[in-house]
């Protein structure tokens, strides 16, 4: 674990006082304690701290290992709510030690169903810093593996309760340039269903233009017409994350290997695709809103040096001071001086790009790799910026890895509201939102925006009056090809709502394979809107007891033919206009919204004459719940759900009375349980549980996949109960069970017996 040119790079930036080197160069060295967070909406995340408090943490207290004790998880004390935990314990400890199996199994369990996320500590911070409400529009740029957009989603969905979502009224664009990446992403963001959610698949440096022509925005009287016609429909986002991709030195105590790797040219050659970013990024944030800029790296290079660049070339933009965002943190300011080496001999000779330059033959001189960006800003502009208020976060401080965070906030407008424009938007007899962008609202008026904004984009229409500089940039990353200037009606007209007949010809149109960005081909299937009307969505709403505000007109379905014949998506109203108003393809759209229903798709369903049925898929139930006629739902007890648990397909008989009786009293078809809190032999259930079934004829049968059913069952009973497990442990008993031949070679009988 040593890297003389390491060293001797980041002596020369001094990142750190000379008194705290050693400290700092001993802290990369060691093994980085574990971290994890407890996931998901607040209520439900909030129930399973609780456990990990009041079960584990004492359970863990007093452990001795080979005559030493172990200490118990911790509490990060900058993580809100105390939901982010730490410890330090050997793999040797976690599998021979009871006490902390039991609790790494715990852990496993409820990683894999997406209750816990195993995060370093540091990573957890850039959402923290981004301050997401449930009405943001955020885009997370550079998101897989989605560790932090989980976050973010979270944060969208503050106020979801701990058995239902709540439907926020934001957006949440999670993006990677990795193909391959993005499946993660969907796979990660998959366990906190969210209709607000949209994963794409862009170099986040030329991130295209989103159109949503849904939201009429009127310019002050002044502005030139070609500037409103571009800016007209363009979404712009509340928050902006740009967790860049960086050389990642940051991370050396979780991967030893960069050690020997280690090369400064990294850092300088990934700088310019981070400003390219950084400044996509600036140009789609609105007045106000806010951006965080964060690397896992050291390096002045990729971090300062990326943030004073953007500063410098777009206007409009300052550092905010977040120093005491989150008491319990311990790091350092930004650093406003530093030495880009020039090759990877680390020379550091040259104090200015002009000095660097000069060195070099004249004929050399173009080839250049290093670029003027990669040295400090002049002095006379240092000041301005303010980098020092940008957080670098160094391993020894809080037995981390290190980190780095700017946060960015463009400028309000000031914004002269025209007389004639409010006089309109009275007239015309509509709710608007007003000044989403630009006022400095009070919490309370923010609310009621925010509430607006959802009535509004119900009516299909939402007019915003925001402030524009005549020399604002304009933005012609088109997704669809430029924009021309057309008059209000039209724009009404635009804005107004497609049948759902035009949805389908409009989507099938859309479908039809263009080629994407790069010239690679992007496959995926077409998002089509389902008519409220259709048959398939009445037999949801009238068999699954969907109440009259279910958002019935904003289901989809992902299939060529645009028909409902497997699974049905649900988004919200934001998510919709953007996949009405922009061709997917261009978009390279991978998914969005959520899957709520699919198909039954058992022997039973198959039968002949069988009438086609939908179920609500268990993912998706959180999202449905607050639509489900409360009457509809099944009440049960603990007693009832150890029995599902218990076997895959208990006999309606095997329950007990009154849930048997009124299992028995139903058609085979899809249910939904309220399990209540209580306890039963060995289970006690703290709060409610809502889960689907499926009543068959003789049998009924719980909706949760085999993991999902084991993490409950730990958490309900301490041990794992299910049919799953039992099977494993039967398995594993077998495999241990010497074979006939291996029990004649135990006995000394090398003849097989006939
Ligand atoms: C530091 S990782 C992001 C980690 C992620 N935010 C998380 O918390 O899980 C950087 C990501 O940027 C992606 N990436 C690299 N170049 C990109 C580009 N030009 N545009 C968008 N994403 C990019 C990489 O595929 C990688 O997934």
């Amino acid at each position: 674990m040593h890297n003389e040119r390491f060293e001797k790079y980041y002596k020369a930036q001094n990142i750190v006082r000379d008194e705290e080197w050693e400290s700092f160069m001993q802290s990369l060295r060691d093994p980085l304690p574990t971290t994890f967070r407890v996931a998901g909406s607040r209520q439900a995340a909030r129930l399973l701290n609780d456990t990990i408090e009041d079960t584990y943490v004492p359970q863990l207290a007093d452990v001795v290992f080979e005559g030493e004790a172990v200490s118990p998880p911790k509490q990060i004390p900058w993580y809100p709510e105390g939901l982010a935990w730490q410890f330090d314990v050997s793999k040797k400890v976690l599998r021979k030690s009871p006490e902390f199996k039991k609790f790494h199994s715990f852990l496993v369990f409820e990683t894999e169903v997406g209750n816990v996320s195993r995060q370093e500590a540091v990573s957890m911070l850039p959402p923290l810093f981004l301050e997401v409400e449930p009405h943001h529009r955020v885009m997370d740029m550079c998101a897989a593996p989605g560790s932090k957009t989980a976050q973010l989603l979270e944060a969208l969905h503050a106020h979801d309760t701990a058995t239902a979502s709540s439907y926020p009224t934001g957006l949440l664009i999670a993006n990677d340039s990795d193909h391959k990446r993005t499946h993660l992403l969907i796979h990660q963001s998959a366990r906190l269903p969210s209709p607000a959610l949209m994963v794409t698949n862009h170099d986040a440096s030329i991130y295209p233009a989103i159109k949503i022509p849904s939201e009429q925005v009127i310019f002050p009287s002044d502005t030139k017409p070609r500037v409103a016609a571009k800016k007209q429909y363009q979404l712009l986002f509340d928050r902006i994350l740009c967790d860049v991709p960086c050389s990642g030195d940051g991370t050396i105590r979780k991967n030893p290997g960069i050690w020997k790797h280690w090369q400064p040219m990294d850092g300088n050659g990934l700088h310019s695709l981070q400003v390219r970013i950084l400044q996509r990024a600036m140009r789609m944030l609105k007045k106000g809103g806010r951006i965080v800029y964060s690397t896992c790296s050291l390096n002045p290079v990729e971090n300062e040096a990326v943030v004073a660049a953007a500063l410098r070339s777009i206007p409009d933009f300052e550092l905010l001071d977040m120093s005491n965002h989150l008491s319990g943190l311990i790091h350092r300011p930004g650093i406003t001086s530093w030495i880009p080496t020039v090759d990877r001999a680390i020379k550091t000779d040259f104090a200015t790009f002009a000095d660097y330059l000069q060195s070099l033959p004249e004929d050399k001189r173009a080839e250049s790799k290093m670029i003027e960006s990669h040295w400090p800003p002049p002095a006379n502009e240092v000041d301005n910026l303010n980098l020092t208020r940008c957080i670098r976060i160094y391993p020894h401080l809080q037995n981390t890895g290190g980190f780095f965070i700017a946060v960015l906030q463009k400028a309000r407008a000031i914004v002269a509201l025209q007389t004639a424009v409010s006089q309109t938007s009275q007239k015309d007899g509509k709710r608007h939102a007003e000044e989403v962008d630009d006022l400095d609202t009070s919490d309370a008026k923010k609310a009621k925006i925010a509430e607006e904004q959802h009535v509004s984009l119900k009516d299909d229409i939402i007019i915003q009056r925001i402030g524009i500089d005549e020399d604002d940039e304009v933005d012609t990353t088109e997704a669809n090809g430029p924009i021309s200037a057309m008059d209000v009606d039209q724009k009404l007209e635009i804005a107004s709502e497609v049948s759902p007949d035009q949805f389908k010809q409009q989507q099938s149109r859309k479908g039809k394979g263009k080629s994407s960005e790069g010239g690679t081909h992007f496959k995926e299937n077409p998002y089509t809107f389902v008519a409220p009307d259709d048959p398939i969505i009445q037999t949801c709403i009238s068999k699954l007891h969907l109440k009259p505000d279910f958002p019935a007109s904003n289901m989809l379905v992902r299939n060529p033919a645009g028909d409902p014949v497997r699974s049905l998506y649900m988004t919200n109203d934001i998510v919709k206009h953007i996949v009405m108003h922009n061709d997917f393809a261009r978009m390279r759209l991978m998914t969005c919204g959520t899957k709520v229903f699919a198909k039954q798709e058992g022997a039973e369903a198959k039968r002949e004459g069988a009438e086609m049925q939908f179920r609500v898929l268990s993912e998706g139930l959180p999202v449905v719940l607050p639509y489900i006629d409360p009457q509809a739902v099944l009440p049960a007890d603990v007693t009832a759900l150890k029995t599902f648990m218990q076997a895959y397909y208990p006999l309606c008989s095997s329950f007990g009375d009154p849930f048997r009786s009124l299992i028995e009293s139903k058609a085979p078809g899809s249910y939904i349980v309220r399990f209540e809190p209580g306890q039963a032999a060995g289970a006690t259930l703290v709060h409610d549980l809502v889960l689907p079934i499926w009543k068959s004829t003789v049998s009924a049968t719980l909706m949760l996949d085999k993991k999902a059913k084991s993490a409950l069952s730990l958490r309900l009973c301490g041990e794992d109960i299910t049919t799953a497990a039992r099977d494993a442990a039967k398995k594993k008993q077998q495999e241990q069970r010497p074979t006939p031949t291996e029990t004649s070679a135990l006995d000394g009988n090398t003849e097989t017996e006939g």
